[in-house]
């Protein structure tokens, strides 16, 4: 009886291997084709517009400061592998409306083509506990970090339909996977591209345009070192779990990611954990992903636990010492 189970199961995976050309996507060439990076200007967006290049693309950076797109157009062009390359540079707020963005995205391919690749990276983040946060910051934060994603892809979404191609990319973070403490304007801001980018992948699958979400760690870009000012001694102290990425080292496993059009894209071992954990009803795009999730399921959610009690455990610490640290102020 067990050999008969067993033979079924190899049976099984042998049958599921045979199919999965049929859900792999065709890896995008970047090789001369035209990529529109938010944020591109600096951090992580600059990295990915920096590892794109690399691979022979034709970049458009977008973002708010003229003066950073500059500096960020000329460190690009230094990787450039042939003479037909460019980089250009758009001036945008994304959040701001959806016909200023649409009318740069109209721009971008009037100069460069259409677009084959959109990566939203454009975002911020502010971390502060619920009552301290200034009440117009979970609006803020949603507009940059969700509307300032919506609206690029609605400009870029017909073409890429009629050219039945593309790729769209939604820079996430692992505060997109867990809530944590210090993030309760962030993480729903990033936790609703997550819904968004699984909507989207059903509708556009049948015109091979694949979505990807990256959930980067703590990444040591100047958007990082801004939000380190303020950040809660409990928000600090939970991140440094997942450690301090490098941007390029980030901007690879993305773009390599988008490349492939796989739907999740993560850092490092626990960003892995984090992934397999959380991969809910999200489309897998490669049958060793799909087994991978099934058979470790159960393993991640009890090491997450662990987890979670070490996170707890953090939070009543520092309230138990910035009690003592409130009572021994009131003594002096
Ligand atoms: N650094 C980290 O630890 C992590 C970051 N992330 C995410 O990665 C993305 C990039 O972060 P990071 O590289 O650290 O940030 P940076 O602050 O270094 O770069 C942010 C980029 O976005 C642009 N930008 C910000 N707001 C707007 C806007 N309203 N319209 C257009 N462009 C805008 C900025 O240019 P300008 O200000 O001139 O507009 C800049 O180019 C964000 O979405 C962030 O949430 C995710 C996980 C970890
Ligand atoms: C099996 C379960 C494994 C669980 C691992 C959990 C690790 C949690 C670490 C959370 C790190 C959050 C970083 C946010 C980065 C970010 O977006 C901001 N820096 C924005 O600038």
């Amino acid at each position: 009886m067990l050999l008969v189970v067993a033979a079924f199961i190899v049976a099984f995976v042998l049958l599921l291997y045979m199919i999965s050309p049929l859900i792999s996507p065709k890896p995008l060439k970047l090789n001369g084709a035209h990529v529109v990076v938010t944020g591109g200007s600096s951090g992580i967006g600059k990295s990915i517009a920096v590892e794109c290049y690399k691979q022979g693309a034709f970049i458009t950076l977008v973002a708010r400061d003229e003066a950073k797109l500059l500096q960020a157009k000329k460190e690009v062009e230094k990787f450039a592998i042939n003479d037909k390359q460019v980089v250009l540079c758009i001036s945008v707020d994304v959040s701001s409306d959806y016909s200023q963005v649409e009318s740069v995205i109209k721009q971008a391919q009037e100069k460069l083509g259409p677009v084959d690749m959109l990566v939203n990276c454009a975002g911020t983040s502010i971390s502060a506990k619920f009552e301290e946060m200034e009440v117009d910051r979970f609006k803020k934060l949603m507009e940059v970090n969700y509307l300032g994603s919506v609206y690029p892809t609605r400009a870029v979404i017909t073409t890429m339909k009629e050219r039945r191609m593309g790729r769209i990319m939604f820079v996430s973070s692992q505060a997109g996977q867990i809530g944590l403490f210090g993030y309760t304007a962030y993480s729903p801001s990033k936790f609703a591209l997550r819904g968004l980018a699984e909507s989207l992948q059903m509708e556009i699958k049948p015109y091979n345009i694949y979505v990807t979400v990256a959930y980067p760690p703590d990444t040591d870009t100047p958007g990082l070192a801004e939000e380190n000012k303020t950040k809660p001694l409990e928000t600090k102290l939970i991140s440094e779990t997942s450690g301090v990425c490098q941007p390029d080292q980030v901007a690879k496993i993305i773009v390599r990611d988008a490349v492939q059009g796989n739907f999740n894209s993560s850092v490092g071992p626990d960003g892995y954990m984090l992934s397999a954990l959380t991969c809910g009803m999200s489309p897998v795009t490669s049958i060793t992903e799909g087994l991978q999730q099934i058979v470790t399921m159960g393993l991640f959610r009890t090491i997450a636990l662990f987890y979670l009690g070490s996170f707890d455990s953090i939070v009543r610490r520092c309230m138990i010492q910035r009690e003592q640290s409130k009572a021994a102020d009131k003594r002096e």
